[in-house]
């Protein structure tokens, strides 16, 4: 059988920080592959290192406050020896990141088509007119309507989804190899959430790329999720197939997780007056 192409490797990858009693660890020996045109689901409550992990992997933490130890690979490169100005060069194009909140990845004083052009013209040789192109191409790809006239809107003229929609045009603009969109749909309601995980889909099926999803919402990992590793205390805990944890949780914390999941309480019959 023909070997899966590995997109994103990760081994052995250890954070710690600066503390009074010397260096804490804030993740521990944290093991995934991504293969590419798939989805690895990132669980975990609140602190338990998710965005850390992240951070680390594009080498986005202060090292005068924190050592990150490990491999990381990306299509088969090792990134953890790289200079800064080289992962400066891997950052958005072949690794990009949605974040969490919209808003405050634009700068509020600047239209959101100065962000995009800044972007493309930072990652190609593409003259300005060539990059406004592929930007209101990128932005008609994601279903955003009269992208031209968009460009030259401030973002507290846009809706939160549209918003997300432009920084995922943003980011799939230089077609990265890898995308990692940390709680992509948090601040948005659920219809332009469904949209907007829709739309991920897409660009994964089309372009192939690898999506490394964090969300606190089982719902969101199940949308997209192939596999899903499971975070506690800095550490994975369970790794499995999206299938395989949703219906047979091994680790304790998984199962609770699960349980813990919202369910509908609606079956009371109807009060009668
Ligand atoms: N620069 C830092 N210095 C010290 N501690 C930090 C630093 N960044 C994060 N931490 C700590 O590391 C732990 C993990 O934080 P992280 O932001 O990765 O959690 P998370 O799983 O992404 O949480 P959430 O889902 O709330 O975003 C937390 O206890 C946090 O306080």
């Amino acid at each position: 059988m023909e070997k899966a192409y590995k997109a994103l490797e990760v081994s052995g990858l250890h954070v710690h920080v600066k503390s009074k009693q010397g260096m804490t660890p804030l993740v521990r020996n944290i093991h995934f592959e991504i293969e590419r045109g798939s989805v690895l689901g990132l669980v975990g409550e609140s602190g338990c290192g998710k965005s850390v992990t992240c951070n680390a992997l594009l080498r986005l933490l202060d090292p005068r406050q924190t050592s990150v130890e490990g491999s990381v690979k990306l299509n088969g490169r090792e990134l953890s020896g790289l200079h800064e100005e080289e992962m400066r060069q891997i950052r958005g194009k072949e690794i990009a990141m949605i974040m969490q909140n919209p808003m405050s990845a634009f700068t509020p004083v600047y239209p959101i088509g100065d962000a995009f052009i800044e972007t493309i013209r930072t990652h190609t040789r593409l003259t300005k007119k060539q990059a406004l192109e592929l930007a209101v191409s990128s932005m008609e790809a994601v279903n955003l309507p009269d992208p031209a006239s968009l460009l030259n809107k401030y973002p507290f003229q846009l809706s939160g989804g549209m918003l997300q929609r432009v920084m995922i045009a943003i980011c799939m603009s230089l077609r990265p190899a890898v995308v990692i969109a940390d709680e992509p749909t948090t601040a948005l309601d659920v219809v332009n959430q469904l949209g907007v995980l829709k739309e991920l889909d897409r660009l994964r099926v089309e372009h192939g790329m690898a999506i490394l999803l964090i969300s606190h919402d089982l719902g969101v990992i199940s949308e997209l999720a192939d596999e899903v590793a499971v975070m506690q205390h800095g550490e994975i805990v369970e790794r499995a197939d999206v299938f395989q944890l949703f219906d047979h949780p091994k680790h304790p914390y998984t199962q609770k997780l699960l349980h813990a999941r919202p369910k509908l309480i609606r079956n009371e019959p109807k009060y009668n007056r």
